[in-house]
């Protein structure tokens, strides 16, 4: 009989920010990224692979993710954590399948689920048994607005914040940031090691990430409203500016500060959330990205829309998204039409 260790991982996709919460809240929401991973034992006959690791997918993305396991950037996140671990490669023979439910580029967190899977694939490939702490340093490393990856491994809605580092701990160009994704992790580092030419893999600093579980009103649900374009994460984070001015810092933060308490609350208090999800940080800098946002922003508010909490940008965009309580078909019919 042929023995094998199959593993299912499970991510879920998220929006991050929620209008004033530029690069602190993130929230999951119900698509997710699925691994499953089957670990073969040595001997076994691997006649339907030609190769000893095997990456197939299935969902978003399939026909151009990339299929190289140093360029696909949850397998690449994987041999990361394997690597920062002393373990040059994953245990062969062994079959990973990818079924992704999670859009690209649409400010739906799929990088930020594709980064949580791979950290989650290296824990079990290499059986590190690290804790989920210690996963979100290894996500952090990679992904370094904590927003949405901690919202898809801690699950829930979540407010984070990554304590400073020290730029030797973060620079090392191994590290297979996000949102540069054409690097790929030398699979040789060993042999490089012994040669002493490697490119050293810095130990991952502890604690980096911290967070809090926030409570959600029952009656809140979210309503994404999914263009049929993408943006770039690493796009939109380029269009804003390198330094704001004092009275629009304020003003998210005493928004965000209200925000958090205000989703918390049964019933929700439509005319609070709407103000307090306003934003001066992030989306009139990226406006010009999403044709339609302005007018969307401007013009669908609580008092044309009952049922409607407040509405922002999903993450980086261009997805759109609503906060309502009931209504929910009338809310979205009208964002499509823009
Ligand atoms: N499941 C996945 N498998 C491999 N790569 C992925 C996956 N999900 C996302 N990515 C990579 O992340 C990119 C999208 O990241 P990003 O621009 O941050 O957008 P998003 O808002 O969807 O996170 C994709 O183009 C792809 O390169
Ligand atoms: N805070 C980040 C969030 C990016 O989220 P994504 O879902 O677009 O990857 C940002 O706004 O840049």
């Amino acid at each position: 009989m042929v023995h094998q260790k199959r593993i299912q991982i499970r991510v879920p996709s998220s929006s991050s920010n929620i209008g004033p919460g530029f690069d602190v809240l993130g929230v999951t929401l119900s698509l997710y990224l699925t691994l499953t991973i089957d670990i073969l034992p040595k001997h076994h006959e691997l006649s339907n692979y030609n190769k000893d690791i095997t990456l197939t997918y299935s969902g978003e993305g399939s026909s151009h993710v990339p299929s190289s396991i140093h360029q696909n950037l949850i397998t690449k996140t994987a041999l990361y954590v394997l690597a920062s671990n002393d373990i040059h490669g994953f245990p062969s023979p062994m079959i990973i399948h990818v079924n992704n439910e999670i859009p690209f580029g649409r400010g739906l967190g799929s990088s930020g689920a594709a980064v949580v899977a791979g950290v989650m694939l290296g824990n079990v490939a290499g059986e590190l048994g690290l804790t989920k702490d210690r996963l979100l340093d290894y996500c952090l490393m990679i992904e370094r607005h904590p927003d949405n990856v901690t919202a898809a491994l801690m699950g829930g809605f979540v407010a984070s914040y990554l304590r400073e580092l020290d730029p030797k701990d973060i620079e090392a160009p191994v590290i297979p940031h996000s949102e540069t994704l054409e690097r790929e992790i030398p699979d040789n580092n060993e042999d490089k090691a012994k040669d002493g030419q490697e490119e050293l893999i810095p130990i991952v600093p502890k604690g980096i990430g911290h967070y809090i579980r926030l409570n959600w009103a029952k009656e809140i649900k979210a309503i994404t409203i999914v263009p049929q374009f993408e943006v770039a994460t690493a796009t939109a984070r380029d269009a804003l500016p390198p330094t704001y001015d004092r009275q629009d810092v304020v003003f998210n933060l005493q928004r965000l500060a209200v925000l958090t308490t205000a989703l918390s609350q049964s019933p929700p208090d439509a005319d609070l959330i709407f103000q307090a999800m306003q934003d001066k940080i992030h989306q009139p800098y990226r406006k010009h990205l999403i044709p339609g946002l302005s007018e969307i922003l401007s013009s669908v508010k609580p008092t044309s829309h009952p049922g409607l909490l407040g509405i922002c940008l999903s993450g980086a965009g261009p997805t759109i998204l609503a906060l309502a309580t009931n209504h929910f078909d009338k809310i979205s019919d009208t964002i499509t039409k823009y």
